[in-house]
């Protein structure tokens, strides 16, 4: 059992660039996944402190030091707040771990991410100042014409636990950018770093209201914000339930939303690849890196018959010799699952799929040498039909299920066989093939030759019950600016549509 010296801060809610404690004075426990012990406890906010933080929010935006600023002065703000991630690094790495159970190695590469994204929006941010009114050219000498590009106001930021820092500042970094006033709501399964977040904003001076961050709930902590008058849109991350409730709460007050929901992606692998083992590689890290708790996890695989023997044995010997262990420990491969909850639903998926008649090929149970903790051993289920529960639903865990093809029409079918379309992703040698596959492939995000490779200068997003809208890249600002249009009439000639009464 690894040890960590790293206290878990005690936080309120951070409203209005400062701590201040829910109005009810609720707390939820935090409970580590690994040994299934609580922790500390984060404050649970309600309705009336969602109402505290809208009116900071919309406060911020009136202050000359946030509302009316320049791209390239929020810059610095983003900047100092990258700045701080990196020297808090460590730390954070080792809370995120502690909280949601992901491997100290990706709690690492996570904070270097969320460093590397409030780095990118500064830098979109300063570029925004040339952007901000564009002149459109009409060649018509009685009209002046140009765009503004405007912040959109007070935005609700609605984040998941499995990236719990990171998915955070997907929604942030860009929302400051673009100068709106933020209120993020991050999941209580896993809030610590982010609280840490508005440690960081204070520390940096970002003005009072810029961004509150309320924890608690969904129901009673984020739902408010998707009814509430004063809140100009909200950006969700979480599963289609969810974002179908917020959607409908929304549509009565015509609020625009984006929903980063859910995904069953596929991974095809044809005959032609050069080296199987860099595929199986592939394979398993698309469906067991982050305990497979990844919303475009490539958790259906989809294996050219004339391989597919061959690419199970190796598939087997991969798997066996993943580290499952404490996420501090060195090498860790592959932690628990975030909670008890999500544990039991992953358990459920993999009892429902033997009952259905599939084979539990390997894996499926609690890893032998741990007794405590929310493990699941990474699994593969095989001999699955279409119409099982296990094709269809996300499962959220590390659970891949197999199937194979004999012509390229049957891979396609098989692969947009689902009603999510996150990611998908093609592993071949055959350029051509991987075009085609690129163009038939109904999703926002594809993949060739990998599995999981996420940049933040690419748009990230899907279609079908996956959501609409994008994270990330220009398309990541875009969605927190309002775009107005603004047309002059600079003839001194009347109009002349209607016959002058004077004449
Ligand atoms: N597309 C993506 O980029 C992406 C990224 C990560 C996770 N996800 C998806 O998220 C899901 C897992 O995350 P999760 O379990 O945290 O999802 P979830 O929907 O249970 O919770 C997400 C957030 O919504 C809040 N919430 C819950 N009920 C709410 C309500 N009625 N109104 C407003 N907010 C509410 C939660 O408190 C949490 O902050 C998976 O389906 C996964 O695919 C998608
Ligand atoms: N690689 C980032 C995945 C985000 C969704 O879970
Ligand atoms: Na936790």
């Amino acid at each position: 059992m690894a040890m960590s010296n790293v206290g878990i801060p005690c936080r309120q809610l951070y409203i209005d660039g400062e701590w201040r404690e829910p109005v009810k004075k609720n707390r939820i426990p935090i409970i580590n996944p690994s040994t299934e012990e609580i922790i500390g406890d984060i404050p649970a906010a309600t309705s009336e402190d969602v109402d505290i933080a809208v009116e900071a929010a919309r406060k911020a935006l009136a202050r000359d030091d946030w509302g009316s600023t320049t791209g390239a002065q929020r810059a610095k703000y983003l900047r100092a707040i990258a700045a701080k991630v990196l020297e808090r690094k460590s730390e954070l790495a080792t809370l995120e771990s502690l909280d949601s159970g992901k491997t100290s190695f990706e709690s690492a590469a996570d904070m270097d991410d969320v460093a590397a994204c409030f780095e990118y929006y500064a830098d979109l941010a300063e570029a925004l100042d040339s952007k901000r009114k564009t002149p459109v050219n009409l060649h018509l000498d009685s009209f002046k014409t140009y765009v503004l590009r405007e912040p959109l106001g007070v935005v609700g930021l609605i984040t998941p636990w499995n990236y719990p820092l990171l998915m955070a500042t997907w929604k942030v970094a860009p929302a400051l950018a673009a100068g709106c006033a933020a209120i993020l709501k991050p999941s209580e399964l896993a809030s610590i770093t982010c609280l840490e977040l508005g440690e960081i904003c204070r520390e940096v001076g970002l003005p009072p209201g810029a961004l509150n961050i309320l924890t608690g709930w969904g129901p009673v902590a984020a739902a408010p914000l998707s009814s509430h008058p004063h809140v100009d849109k909200i950006s969700f991350t979480g599963s289609v339930p969810t974002g179908t409730k917020i959607m409908t709460a929304a549509a009565q007050l015509v609020k625009p939303v984006t929903l980063e929901l859910g995904g069953k992606s596929p991974i095809v692998v044809f005959d032609d690849i050069d080296n199987l083992d860099i595929a199986v590689e592939w394979a398993l890290f698309g469906c067991f890196s982050n305990a497979g708790q990844v919303c475009s996890a490539t958790s259906r695989l989809i294996i050219q018959e004339s391989i597919a023997s061959e690419f199970l044995d190796r598939l087997l010997l991969w798997t066996k010799n993943i580290k499952i262990s404490d996420p501090l420990e060195e090498d860790c491969k592959l932690g628990p699952i975030v909670s008890s909850g999500q544990y039991e639903k992953v358990l459920k998926f993999i009892s429902n799929a033997k009952n259905e008649g599939a084979t539990i090929l390997y894996g499926g149970e609690r890893p032998e040498h741990l007794k405590k903790g929310y493990y699941v051993q990474p699994t593969i289920i095989t001999d699955v039909n279409t119409s099982m529960e296990i094709w269809k639903e996300e499962v959220f865990g590390p659970v891949l299920c197999v199937k194979t093809f004999k012509t390229e029409e049957e891979a396609i079918e098989l692969a947009n066989d689902t009603k999510y379309g996150l990611a998908s992703a093609i592993m071949s040698k055959d350029v051509e093939r991987c075009e085609r596959f690129t163009k038939a492939f109904h999703s926002g995000i594809i993949w060739i030759n990998c599995s999981q490779p996420t940049f933040h200068q690419l748009p990230w997003g899907g279609k079908k019950r996956s959501g609409f809208g994008r994270d990330l890249g220009e398309w990541g600002l875009e969605k927190y600016l309002n775009i107005k249009q603004v047309t002059e009439y600079t003839s001194a000639d009347a109009w002349a549509f209607y016959k002058s009464p004077s004449n």
